[in-house]
């Protein structure tokens, strides 16, 4: 059984002057791992967040009397560091139906095609079989180890200058096969081909062990039962950190060998180290100390470029087990169901940037009848977290050039400041997984520098 929560308002902790080990800046998912490690290796922790609630990026809400996930939502357990505080925790798994669909409506020269799902899936795993074949070895050397991206960065840097529209154009694909994998590309980068590197795109190949099928399950076949909010709960439940909620940092500067940390409301703490554990496209929104993030610069101030959109859409329609897939410049990319219901389908779709408005019901059911003529949507719901201050953007896909120009310098500790946070991940970077590996990261190169 799960131990008894405390309330997080007993978790503040006092605002005197006393001084902490470890201050992490994010309860997300990376600070929340972090602060677990620290506090449980006996050092004193302090987590901060700017949010009044834990979990950053994931948030567990409910609609129409069912539980869904506004932001981060399926895991697997080929994923290491988030199947592992799966099992930690005894936490079950709920599968999302339409990640096997059996029909399928697709957009091929703008008209609609519908059938069964099986002749559109295997065009787009032939598609994308072909799209990383890089090296006549299905990319296979070129991204040797997917947890290790830079293993072979001598071959990774010619192809870290395409963007994924620059690769696509090389391909000369028929029509419908560019129509069929574009929706795919650019639900992987959230954000334009023309912004998305082709470099994430082998990483994420490898990770998904170069099989479509295989790396669909990964990506939105299995959720936590018990949902991402109480995954993040048991965590905090687990470790001896002081919390402290609806509080951005503001600045985090250095005095001799210790730092300070100040947050939007004055509140002021010292310690002796910091974990930096907040978004890639958030950290240009925080004073650090003079000196600091030389080689961070250009990552800090262009981001990654995840920024679409993510909603669930119930529909008066039974549509049964159904997938829709359009290219850019349809609003939406992907959408597929959630939940066969008594009244309707609810559908999780996922679009491009700036093309939908999901606060606007008329919109959504208009760029859905193109995919579903007829379809009646009788609610929609989601989190825009492009714009939100805590995150802006999704998740993490990077730029041409970032991968091999950008990462190791991102990831790097620069004295007691170090970085964590999925947008810096080795492996699964841009998923939960990616966090957690941050956090462990993190806390093992904190108690290293701690114990001097
Ligand atoms: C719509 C969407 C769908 C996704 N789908 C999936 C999925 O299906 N599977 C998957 O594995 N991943 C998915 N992801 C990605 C995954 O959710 C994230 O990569 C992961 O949760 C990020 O964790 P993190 O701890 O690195 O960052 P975050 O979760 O963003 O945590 C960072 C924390 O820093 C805080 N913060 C920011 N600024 C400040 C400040 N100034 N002071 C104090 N605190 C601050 C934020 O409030 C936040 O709580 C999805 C993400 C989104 C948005």
């Amino acid at each position: 059984a799960a131990p008894a929560s405390r309330p997080l308002e007993e978790r503040r902790p006092g605002l005197g002057p006393g001084g902490y080990d470890v201050l992490v800046v994010g309860a997300g998912f990376a600070g929340l791992t972090a602060a677990r490690e620290l506090s449980r290796a006996g050092m004193k922790v302090l987590l901060v967040d700017a949010r009044n609630r834990l979990g950053g990026r994931t948030f567990t809400s409910s609609f129409l009397g069912q539980k869904i996930e506004l932001g981060g939502t399926w895991i697997h357990w080929s994923q290491p560091f988030v199947w592992n505080e799966v099992v930690r925790y005894g936490l079950g798994l709920a599968e999302s139906p339409g990640a096997a669909a059996e029909t399928a409506s697709w957009l091929v020269d703008g008209k609609l095609r519908q059938g069964g799902a099986e002749r559109p899936w295997k065009i787009i795993a032939d598609a994308m079989t072909a799209f990383c074949d890089v090296d006549r070895q299905g990319g296979r050397q070129v991204m040797q180890m997917a947890h290790d991206p830079l293993f072979r960065k001598d071959l990774l840097i010619p192809w870290d200058r395409l963007s994924l529209q620059d690769r696509l154009d090389q391909m000369k694909f028929g029509r419908e096969t560019r129509d069929l994998l574009s929706p795919q590309l650019s639900i992987n980068c959230h954000a334009s081909l023309k912004d998305g590197g082709f470099a994430d795109m082998l990483r994420w190949w490898a990770l998904g062990e170069h099989d479509m099928g295989r790396m669909f399950d990964k990506l939105g076949r299995y959720k936590i039962k018990e949902g991402m909010g109480e995954l993040a709960r048991r965590m905090l439940d687990d470790s001896d950190a002081d919390l402290l909620l609806s509080s951005p940092v503001k600045s985090v500067s250095r005095e001799g060998d210790t730092y300070v940390v100040v947050t939007d409301k004055g509140q002021t703490f010292t310690t002796r180290a910091v974990v930096m554990a907040t978004p890639l496209n958030v950290l240009a929104n925080i004073s650090m100390p003079a000196g600091w993030g030389a080689g961070k610069r250009s990552m800090i101030e262009r981001g990654h470029v995840g920024r679409g959109s993510k909603c669930y859409v119930h529909i008066r329609q039974k549509v049964g087990n159904w997938i829709g897939m359009a290219p850019a410049p349809h609003p939406i990319s992907l959408a597929w169901t959630e939940k066969q219901r008594d009244d309707g389908t609810l559908l999780v779709c996922f679009g491009p940037p700036n093309l939908l408005d999901i606060t606007d019901e008329e919109a959504v059911q208009a760029a859905l009848r193109t995919l579903l003529p007829k379809v009646e949507v009788l609610g929609v719901t989601g989190y825009q977290w492009a714009v939100d201050p805590y995150s802006q953007g999704t998740w993490c896909w990077y730029r041409p050039g970032q991968l091999t120009q950008g990462l190791p310098g991102l990831r790097s500790a620069e004295g007691g400041i170090f970085m964590a946070g999925s947008d810096q991940a080795e492996g699964w970077r841009g998923f939960v997984d990616g966090a957690i590996e941050s956090g462990i990261t993190a806390a093992r190169d904190v108690r290293a520098y701690l114990k001097g």
